[in-house]
């Protein structure tokens, strides 16, 4: 990280915020943090002395103190506090801070409204496992933002695993497939490892094996670059077992499943900004 985004204010350190400054946090050097949330604590920043976190709960100008002097200012409270929260800071914070949103849905011209003209505010949508620097992130910058203010972003986010830049309006989609996405595996592991116990697998030897067997399928896909499908059908042998699972997915509508949640999250996420 450069001697751009020495000072990190994290509003609202919570699972998704959390995640980045986690992150941030691990690197060397690393930045100073500075964590605020309502009144719930950040275990994980505990012996950190590079790490402080004050609860509005206790201070309630922990945010406001937070931005002072801060090179980025990371708004990782729910969408329906965060237009409130980043006028709460507009004054306090510093000439030329990178203000960045991870709120779900919410417009940049609705936080832009109460932040300083011309500020270099930016909406990303990451997702959890930025904490490991395996996150993918998208971003928007605001239309009257500083020349720069894309390079910074993606310098901020590029220790936390793959960023680009997308079309505001393709957020949400983003957001339905890759923001969302982590909780979507997880679940699918869970009902593996308990498909995989109905089967007479210990819930131990299943709990070992599902995740190292998702890990080992994206291993191999993304380092021979194939076609999913193609690798799909190298495992499918006619009239074999796998093709019995492949067809009873298609009886039950896997595809149609998955096609209804990434649509029901977008739906969601554009409610979502309308408040
Ligand atoms: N959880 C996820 O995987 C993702 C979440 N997001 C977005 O991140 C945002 C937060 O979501 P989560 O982290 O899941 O929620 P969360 O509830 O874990 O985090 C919110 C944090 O804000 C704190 N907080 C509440 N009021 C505050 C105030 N006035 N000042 C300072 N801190 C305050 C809470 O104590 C909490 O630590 C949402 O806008 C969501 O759309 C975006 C991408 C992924
Ligand atoms: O569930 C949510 O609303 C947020 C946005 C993407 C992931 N979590």
């Amino acid at each position: 990280m450069s001697s751009h985004h020495r000072v990190i204010a994290v509003l609202g350190a919570g699972n998704m915020a959390g995640a980045l400054a986690q992150r941030w946090a691990s690197l060397d050097p690393a930045p100073e943090l500075r964590l605020t949330t309502g009144s719930s604590r950040p275990a994980w920043a505990d012996g950190l002395t590079h790490v402080s976190h004050v609860p509005v709960a206790d201070v309630p100008s922990a945010n406001v103190d937070a931005v002072a002097e801060a090179d980025v200012v990371v708004l990782g409270v729910k969408p329906h506090a965060i237009v409130a929260l980043a006028g709460e800071i507009a004054d306090a914070l510093a000439p030329g801070a990178l203000v960045v949103s991870v709120a779900g849905g919410v417009r940049l011209a609705d936080l832009a409204s109460v932040l300083p003209a011309g500020a270099a505010l930016v909406r990303t949508m990451p997702n959890t496992p930025v904490a490991v620097g395996r996150g993918v992130t998208a971003f928007a910058v605001a239309p009257g933002a500083p020349a720069g203010t894309n390079a910074r972003v993606h310098e901020l986010f590029a220790p936390t695993g793959a960023v680009e830049e997308l079309d505001e309006d393709l957020i949400d989609a983003f957001s339905a497939v890759v923001g969302s996405g982590p909780a979507y595996v997880y679940a699918v592991i869970e009902a593996m490892r308990e498909a995989a116990v109905s089967q007479g697998l210990s819930p131990e030897q299943a709990a070992r094996m599902v995740p190292a067997m998702i890990g080992g399928a994206v291993a191999y896909l993304e380092s021979t670059g194939r076609e999913p499908g193609d690798l799909r059908v190298e495992v499918t042998s006619p009239g074999g077992s796998t093709a019995a699972a492949l067809g009873a997915f298609v009886e039950h509508g896997l595809a149609e499943a998955l096609a209804a949640g990434v649509g029901a999250a977008t739906a969601r996420a554009r409610e979502l900004g309308r408040g």
